[in-house]
């Protein structure tokens, strides 16, 4: 697999964080109290308990800056493997090497409501808070068993938690999971408005042309009009058109088509949705005046009838009212709480900035192991999806083969892909066809992602349209509906701060759906049964070894939150440290068949170099 491991998403963090300026609920995001109270290195007996204190000169002499000196491990680059966890001294078998705190969580559906704290995942003895919001409203069966409930040892845990991300997390799941009714959707109407008609576009602008790593392919469209849809879909068409073809990009290339489907696929969703909001413009064509002419039953259907037209013909998994996947909820889940925490991270952010002088900022250290993550380290983490997507489209590439020639050529199956951008006359259903086409060369792992990504934009254009209509204008308009407003007041004054907070966009999306995927770790409880999952960027930097010496522990009690790092042997000043990435008792080949279909890597760890050489 030819994933560039040294680059993944960093460079996109600063942008994110700043991308938009939407407003975040209070700080809550816990403190890492543990370092306070313990000394650091920590010596464990084979018992597990701590039985011996001893104090480095090196960590006795740095009290100032908590964390930075405490742990004997820094990140650093090796070859064929990324960045990885090397220890800065010697380390002794048994020294807590590590503590890292969970960022994103999720808990399994079937422990939703069943005395599981959702903040320290352990049981729930005696007094229980919670987070519940009545599940009236909702016609599903799974939505009236659970409800949109969140529950917690107690108000600590809820307060660590973080009340508001819990009240929110509950809104979003109660509206992902209503089931998405067929009959109103196929009576639903998509009304297809293009923004400006691509020829147009293109006189008045001039064609130009991209040099990707492997052709120049003419651009059909400037930079404004790429954010339109029947432009980004002949740009990927362009770049591959058959499975074989996306297989065969080189990783740039596989990058740029995929930012072209979901960018074309983020244009379709907006028309739509801005269809709904804006049809009812006041006479002086004003923006942002939310008159909803679509009857509520009508935009509950637009979504499901999107996901119709774009996914359903091609992916015979998918009907208009599917069924409420567990799975799909628990992504959900857990992507809405990095979302949240990512809004908590901006608020914090703010606040530094208005402290700290920038000459200050400068002295900052980027990122100080030990010390809480934030979205900035979540984004830090390797993406999977240009990987996850190579092997998805090996798997099944065979099954489709008829989609290529029987030469293995390229084979334009639309016709209009062959077609010259001038020649191109502005048609939806042309340009439909042509993104059915797309549709029906990807995989369906990635279908089902897009799904998921439209029943979270539909989640969050209802809760939008919710806020809204408990708070209907009150400061702008006066008795006779004429606005008070300015010309000057922007969209976001007529929005309500609360509703702000749903927001997504499809790179937000995949940069927190695709540092998940094998970047998370499984929370179980004693009985091995698995309660939940979580991402702990910090620790993310810990590579595999089939012969590891570090391991891995939850701590206990409300630290459950956060797991622990231990050396099991001696490891010398500058050696990797590494845990293992599941089960390593079995035989050789097994082991790196389950990593490479799991994690998406080839094993260079010493234990299979000395097996393969024997
Ligand atoms: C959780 S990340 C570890 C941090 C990663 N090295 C980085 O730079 O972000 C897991 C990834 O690290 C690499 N990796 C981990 N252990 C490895 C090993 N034993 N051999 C080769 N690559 C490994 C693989 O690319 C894998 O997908």
């Amino acid at each position: 697999m030819n994933i560039d491991v040294d680059q993944p998403f960093p460079d996109k963090a600063d942008s994110l964080l700043s991308a938009t300026s939407i407003p975040i609920h209070p700080l809550l995001t816990p403190p890492l109290d543990n370092l306070q109270d313990t000394t650091f290195p920590l010596i464990r007996s084979d018992d597990g308990s701590v039985i011996k204190t001893t104090v480095s000169a090196a960590a006795n002499a740095t009290t100032t800056s908590a964390s930075t000196h405490l742990f004997p491990v820094k990140v650093a680059l090796l070859p064929n493997k990324g960045r990885s966890y090397i220890a800065t001294r010697k380390i002794l078998p048994n020294e807590l090497v590590f503590v890292a705190e969970a960022y994103g969580t999720t808990m399994c559906d079937p422990w939703l409501d069943c005395g599981v704290c959702h903040y320290c995942w352990t049981s729930i003895r005696h007094n229980k808070a919670q987070i519940r919001l009545s599940s009236s409203g909702t016609s599903s069966r799974v939505a009236k068993k659970h409800g949109a409930v969140m529950v917690f040892c107690d108000e600590t845990c809820l307060q660590l938690y973080g009340p508001e991300t819990a009240r929110m997390i509950c809104r979003v799941e109660q509206k992902v999971r209503r089931t998405w009714s067929d009959t109103i959707a196929r009576h639903w109407k998509l009304v297809w408005k293009p923004i400006q008609p691509l020829q147009q576009q293109q006189e008045k602008e001039g064609a130009a042309t991209v040099t990707s790593s492997t052709t120049t392919v003419p651009i059909l469209a400037t930079p404004t009009m790429l954010l339109h849809y029947p432009g980004l879909i002949q740009q990927a068409l362009l770049l591959a058109n058959t499975r074989t073809a996306v297989l065969n990009l080189k990783d740039q290339d596989l990058k740029c088509f995929l930012d072209c489907i979901w960018n074309a696929l983020d244009s379709l969703i907006d028309e739509q949705e801005s269809i709904i909001s804006t049809s009812g413009q006041d006479k002086g064509g004003r923006k942002g005046k939310k008159l909803l002419a679509r009857s509520p039953t009508q935009i509950e259907a637009l979504f499901p009838k999107l996901a119709a037209c774009l996914l359903g013909g091609n992916n015979p998994t998918l009907t208009i009212a599917s069924k409420t996947s567990d799975d799909d909820c628990e992504i959900i889940r857990l992507i809405a709480d990095v979302l949240f925490r990512r809004q908590q991270d901006m608020r914090v952010q703010q606040k530094l900035t208005v402290a700290i002088s920038s000459e200050q900022q400068q002295q900052q250290p980027a990122s100080i192991p030990g010390e809480p993550a934030t979205f900035v380290d979540y984004c830090a983490m390797q993406s999977n999806e240009l990987v996850l997507l190579r092997q998805q489209l090996s798997l099944n590439v065979s099954e489709h083969s008829n989609i290529d020639d029987e030469d293995g050529n390229q084979q334009l199956v639309d016709s209009e892909a062959s077609e010259q951008p001038t020649k191109l006359k502005y048609s939806h259903n042309n340009h439909m066809a042509s993104w059915h086409h797309l549709m029906s060369i990807l995989p369906t792992h990635l279908l089902n992602c897009f799904y998921i990504y439209m029943r979270l934009r539909d989640a969050f254009l209802l809760l939008k349209l919710e806020d809204q209509k408990n708070q209907p204008y009150a400061d702008n308009e006066s008795e006779d509906g004429n606005s008070n407003s300015n010309d000057n007041d922007s969209d976001e004054n007529y929005d309500n701060p609360e509703s702000n907070k749903f927001t997504i966009n499809s790179m937000l999306f995949r940069t927190i759906l695709f540092a998940e995927v094998a970047n998370s770790f499984g929370i179980r409880n004693l009985s091995d049964e698995l309660q939940g999952f979580a991402v702990f960027p910090k620790a993310c930097f810990f590579n595999h070894s089939c012969r590891p010496n570090i391991e891995k522990k939850r701590r206990q009690g409300n630290r459950a939150r956060q797991m622990e790092y231990w050396s099991t042997c001696v490891i010398e000043e500058g050696e990797e440290c590494c845990i293992s990435y599941g089960d390593i008792s079995e035989g050789r080949q097994e082991r790196q068949a389950r990593l490479e279909s799991m994690y998406f890597f080839k094993c260079s760890c010493s234990r299979c170099v000395e097996e393969t050489e024997a």
